[in-house]
C-alpha cells in the first residue's frame, strides 16, 4: 500500500515511469494523432494508484493524454463581464477535441461514480433526495491530509503533503492563474440528468471563489441567471444560455458565485446527437476541512473521504453501455468503511444543495 496520501495528484498526475511507449498510429495527413482506442488500450497498461479511502485503484491518465496539453493556453478567452456581477471567461476550446473525447471515455470507463441519496429539511420534514447526476470527488482541503491506514481524515496539525502538480489540474492552473485543490466530476449520462439552479457560494471556498468547468463529451445547455434583487433586473428572470461543448473550459470568478445561479437543465430527446453522456469537472479550492466533508458526503456519499459506508457504487459497462452496480471487492475497502462509522458522526452541519 502506498505512504503516500494520494488524492487529486493520484488520479491526474503522469505514472511515475514510462514502462512501455505505444505509437499513436498517423492520421491521412501523416501527423501522429491521438487515438482513442490506443489510448485506452495505453491507460489499462498503466500503473494504478491508490488511495485508502477512495478506495479502488484508478487507472492513471494514459501518456497519449498528457502529452497534448500545451505548456500555454492555445485559445483566448471569451470575456463575460458585461452583465453586472458576471465574472466568467469561456474558452472555447481549452482542449484539443481528440484529447478530450479521449479523456471522456478514459474517466467513465475508470472512475466508480455515485448517486447519492441524502436528506433536506423542507418546513419540519425531512425530504429524501436522490442527486439526479453521477458523481464523484477527488481532493483534499489544505488544512487536511488522509491517514494511508485507517482511511480517516486528519487535521492540520498533522503534516499533509502538498498535491504533487499534475497535467491537467497544472495546466488548468498555469491557464487560468489560479490554484485548486479538489475536483468534483459529474456525469450526465442522459437529458434527464441534471443540476437544478445553484450558486458554489460555499463559505469552505472563502469569498468570491474561482471555479474552472470543463466539459467533455456531450454537449450540455449551462444557464446562468442572477439571483433576485430588489431592482428586479432582467437578468433575473431571462437565463443566459452556454451550449458548453467537448473541451470547452468555463472559469468563474469575481462576484459570479456570490451573485448569481447556474444549471444544466435536463434535455428533453435524451442524450445528445452523437449518443454519448457528459462529464464536467469543476477545479476548486477548498479552504478548510469543511470543505473536504462537505464534498465527499455530497459527491461521494458515505462512501467517500468522510468515511462511513453504504452509498453504492456504479461503474461503465462497455458491453451493456450503461452505468452498472459496481459489486466490490477487497478487505481494504472494508476496513476504511468500518473504521469510517463513528468517524460520520462528527461531521459538521453539511452545507445542503437543492436538486
Ligand atoms: O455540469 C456543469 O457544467 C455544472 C456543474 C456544477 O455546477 C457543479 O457541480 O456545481
Ligand atoms: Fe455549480
Amino acid at each position: 500500500m502506498s505512504k503516500r496520501p494520494r488524492t487529486l495528484d493520484a488520479f491526474f498526475a503522469p505514472p511515475p515511469a514510462k514502462k512501455q511507449h505505444i505509437d499513436p498510429s498517423p492520421s491521412e495527413d501523416g501527423k501522429p494523432t491521438t487515438n482513442p482506442p490506443l489510448a485506452l488500450l495505453e491507460a489499462e497498461q498503466q500503473p494504478q494508484s491508490t488511495h485508502p479511502t477512495y478506495p479502488f485503484p484508478i487507472p492513471h491518465l494514459p501518456h497519449s493524454l498528457t502529452s497534448p496539453l500545451p505548456s500555454t493556453p492555445t485559445t483566448s478567452p471569451i470575456v463575460m463581464n458585461t452583465h453586472p456581477d458576471l465574472d466568467i471567461l469561456y474558452y472555447k476550446p481549452y482542449l484539443p477535441l481528440t484529447t478530450a473525447k479521449t479523456l471522456f471515455h478514459h474517466l467513465r470507463r475508470s472512475l466508480p461514480f455515485y448517486r447519492v441519496k441524502y436528506s433536506i429539511k423542507r418546513g419540519a420534514l425531512d425530504t429524501s433526495v436522490t442527486t439526479p447526476r453521477f458523481t464523484t470527488v477527488f481532493g483534499l482541503d489544505s488544512s487536511a491530509s488522509f491517514c494511508p491506514q485507517s482511511g480517516r481524515l486528519l487535521d492540520a496539525r498533522t503534516p499533509g503533503k502538498p498535491l504533487a502538480p499534475a497535467s491537467l489540474l497544472a495546466h488548468t492552473e498555469r491557464t487560468t492563474g489560479a490554484n485548486f485543490n479538489f475536483a468534483l466530476v459529474n456525469y450526465y449520462a442522459d437529458g434527464n440528468d441534471s443540476i437544478a439552479f445553484h450558486s458554489d457560494s460555499e463559505f469552505f471556498l472563502g469569498p468570491n471563489p474561482t471555479i474552472a468547468s470543463i466539459t467533455l463529451g456531450s454537449s450540455r445547455d449551462f444557464l446562468l441567471k442572477h439571483k433576485p434583487t430588489p431592482s428586479h433586473h432582467p437578468s433575473e428572470t431571462k437565463a443566459m444560455k452556454l451550449p458548453l461543448a467537448s473541451g470547452d473550459l468555463l472559469l468563474m470568478q469575481g462576484r459570479t458565485q456570490s451573485h448569481w445561479l447556474h444549471s444544466i437543465p435536463k434535455r428533453k430527446g435524451g442524450v445528445g446527437a452523437d449518443g454519448a453522456g457528459r462529464i464536467n469537472i469543476t477545479f476548486r479550492r477548498a479552504l478548510s476541512r469543511a470543505g473536504t466533508e462537505n464534498y465527499y458526503r455530497y459527491n461521494v456519499g458515505d462512501g467517500g473521504g468522510g468515511g462511513g459506508g453504504g452509498e453504492e457504487a456504479y461503474k461503465w459497462d462497455d458491453a451493456r453501455r450503461a452505468m452498472v452496480p459496481w459489486k466490490r471487492s477487497g478487505g481494504r475497502e472494508v476496513e476504511a468503511l468500518r473504521d469510517g462509522v463513528e468517524h460520520r458522526e462528527s461531521f459538521p452541519t453539511p452545507v445542503e444543495r437543492l436538486e
